[in-house]
């Protein structure tokens, strides 16, 4: 049987066998030797792992650096370029969301009148990420870089403020599409809450701070059924969490309106088409089906009620966009400290004319020369609104908004944009790829 001296004094490891009472102080020390031999393994052992961390980071921040898609001299070089405005007085804008769809058409108006232009982008993959790789290329051509990076990444945010001091932030970057925010709800916090955060920190910290113009949307007006839509409806009641983080991203730039000095512009935009468009849309992802012989949904409301959009083209949300930034103010604010009072603007971009959903089929037919396969379905509860209708009264009076195309000759230069992007071409009785 064990004694507790046994217990106490196991005889392995180290076989340090107990010689009872008599032995103890010689027990004792051999214990101590052993433990400051064991001391000092340990040192050795941290000091090892220690070395090896450290050597595990420089690796990592030197691989980070080597691999980065931004940073470096040439990176540098480009982005002064691209932010370099051609003609007198000419603004220096960062758009975020360059590679988008808005985003690309507004830095090429930018770009042509002589305006500095640096695009902000990360390619995610919510639609095909190839689109805006070519939209990137078109946008190089004609001398607008793209950096590609997130908004919510403070460190590069930062180094961009500090080689260029921005007059003005184009803000398109956003988690957009009604329905995909039941899939996918996160996605929609990241960008449009906590990316949106991220880069007004940025702005209201930059010396001179820029004035921000950024994309609401028409979504805000939810549930309410006061036609047409004005800026001074109620917002309060989204019908998705996309509109819920849009009207979020309006309160959000109202504090730093109010705290820091931040002059903002929030944009309504009632869907919008064109070309270069989004894939996720209805007119865009119609013609790709009705192209390939593939049925289309269109949703109903109540009452077998025919759903309508204000549906606005890409050219006049344009000219929105560039008037926005030519009467913004400037922020009052320095190093993140206010001087006074700055501008708080929202103004409805729309064009004030809903079409029905069955009739936009009917033009995409027949600018298509094929005929649809209808599958009408009643309206899911995903987030939908049964319509939208801009009062643009005040964007009219203020930005000299006035949109001029209408949606039958938009979706003809959409239909002739998809057709050559997409390698369609014209055959007696119909298109072939
Ligand atoms: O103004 C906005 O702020 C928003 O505009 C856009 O949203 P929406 O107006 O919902 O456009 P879009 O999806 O093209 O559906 C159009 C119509 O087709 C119906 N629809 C849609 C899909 C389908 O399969 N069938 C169908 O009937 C559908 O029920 C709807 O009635 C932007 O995507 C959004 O990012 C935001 O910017």
């Amino acid at each position: 049987m064990r004694s507790m001296e046994d217990e106490l004094f196991p005889s392995t490891p180290g076989k340090v066998k107990i010689e009872r009472a008599h032995t103890i102080n010689r027990q004792l020390h051999r214990c101590f030797a052993s433990t400051s031999t064991m001391f000092l393994w340990a040192l050795f052992l941290i000091a090892l792992t220690a070395s090896y961390l450290s050597f595990q980071s420089f690796v990592d921040s030197s691989s980070r650096y080597l691999n980065a898609s931004w940073g470096g001299m040439q990176w540098e070089k480009q982005i002064r370029e691209s932010s370099a405005a051609s003609r007198p007085g000419g603004m220096s804008v960062l758009v975020t969301g360059a590679a988008g769809f808005v985003g690309t058409h507004v830095s090429l108006a930018l770009r042509r009148r002589g305006d500095g232009v640096v695009g902000l982008d990360n390619f995610n993959n919510y639609y095909d990420p190839s689109l805006k790789k070519a939209r990137q290329a078109m946008l190089q051509s004609r001398g607008v870089f793209v950096v590609e990076g997130d908004i919510n990444d403070t460190r590069l945010l930062a180094r961009l403020f500090a080689l260029v001091p921005f007059t003005h932030v184009m803000h398109l970057a956003a988690q957009a599409g009604v329905r995909y925010a039941i899939e996918n709800p996160a996605s929609y916090v990241h960008s449009n809450i906590a990316g949106l955060v991220t880069l007004l920190e940025v702005c209201k910290s930059a010396d001179p701070q820029p004035a921000v113009v950024w994309a609401s949307s028409s979504s805000v007006y939810g549930l309410n059924e006061k036609v047409p839509f004005s800026e001074l409806d109620r917002t309060d009641r989204p019908a998705s969490l996309y509109a819920a983080t849009k009207k979020a991203g309006e309160e959000i730039t109202h504090t730093y309106n109010h705290i820091y000095g931040l002059s903002t512009t929030g944009l309504r935009f009632f869907t919008v088409y064109g070309p270069w468009g989004r894939p996720d849309m209805a007119y865009f992802s119609f013609t790709r089906n009705i192209l390939q012989g593939k049925p289309i949904t269109v949703y109903r409301g109540k009452d077998r009620a025919d759903l309508a959009r204000d549906f606005t083209y890409i050219d006049d949300i344009v000219k929105g966009c560039v008037a926005s930034l030519d009467t913004a103010e400037k922020s009052t604010g320095s190093g993140g400290r206010k001087r006074g009072p700055a501008q708080y603007r929202i103004y409805n971009l729309g064009n004030t004319s809903p079409v029905t959903v069955p009739a936009l089929v009917n033009i995409l037919e027949r600018h298509l020369k094929v005929k649809a396969k209808k599958k009408v379905v009643e309206m899911p509860g995903n987030g939908d609104v049964p319509f939208t209708h801009a009062n643009i009264s005040l964007a009219q009076a203020e930005l000299g908004y006035k949109p001029t195309t209408n949606l039958e000759i938009g979706l003809k230069k959409f239909v002739k944009w998809y057709l050559s992007y997409y390698g369609y071409k014209p055959r007696s009785g119909g298109l072939a790829a």
